[in-house]
């Protein structure tokens, strides 16, 4: 299987940078998984409407840039569906079953994602109404598909 996530900017933070780097670490014996990081836009706070439409849009060609049209795509969007750790872990589990190998999450940038990139998902995952910022984010994904994995193996990491 394998996984990629599609995500605009760097990490500034080294103690997100470590967090993460720790989870593709973890993530290695499970086959390929790869962080794809697209550039991001300034998106200062006195932009219009219309200016930061075109920021989002901008950074979503990126991103669609980054996506192979037999991936399956998985936009994180607040509005999105909330799931259970488990329910995640078998969403996983049965795209494997049905022949999808190649699964690709996608994180927005500090204004979200375009309707383009929404458009091209195939599910969207919400991690609840709470806006959480892009860099987190990343982090908190990377820990959910390594306990997706643990669940799906049978591991005693998921309590
Ligand atoms: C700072 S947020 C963007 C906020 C923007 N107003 C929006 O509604 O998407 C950056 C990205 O993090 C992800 N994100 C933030 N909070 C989330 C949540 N609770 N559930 C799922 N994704 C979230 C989304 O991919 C979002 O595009």
């Amino acid at each position: 299987m394998n996984i990629k996530l599609v995500v605009v900017g760097k990490v500034k933070e080294k103690y997100f940078r470590n967090g993460i780097a720790e989870y593709e670490k973890r993530m290695s014996r499970f086959g390929k998984f790869k962080i794809v990081q697209v550039p991001d836009e300034k998106a200062p706070e006195s932009l219009s409407q219309a200016e930061m439409d075109a920021v989002m849009e901008k950074e979503g060609q990126r991103i669609l840039s980054k996506i192979g049209d037999r991936e399956y795509v998985i936009a994180l969007a607040i509005l999105g569906k909330e799931l259970s750790s488990e329910e995640f872990a078998a969403k996983i589990k049965d795209l494997t079953t049905y022949g999808h190998s190649d699964i690709t999450f996608v994180i927005g940038g500090s204004l979200g994602l375009s309707p383009q990139v929404l458009q091209r998902a195939d599910f969207e995952m919400s991690f609840g109404r709470f806006t959480l910022p892009h860099q987190l984010i990343r982090l908190v994904l990377c820990e959910q598909i390594y306990r997706a994995f643990m669940i799906n193996q049978g591991s005693p990491y998921h309590k």
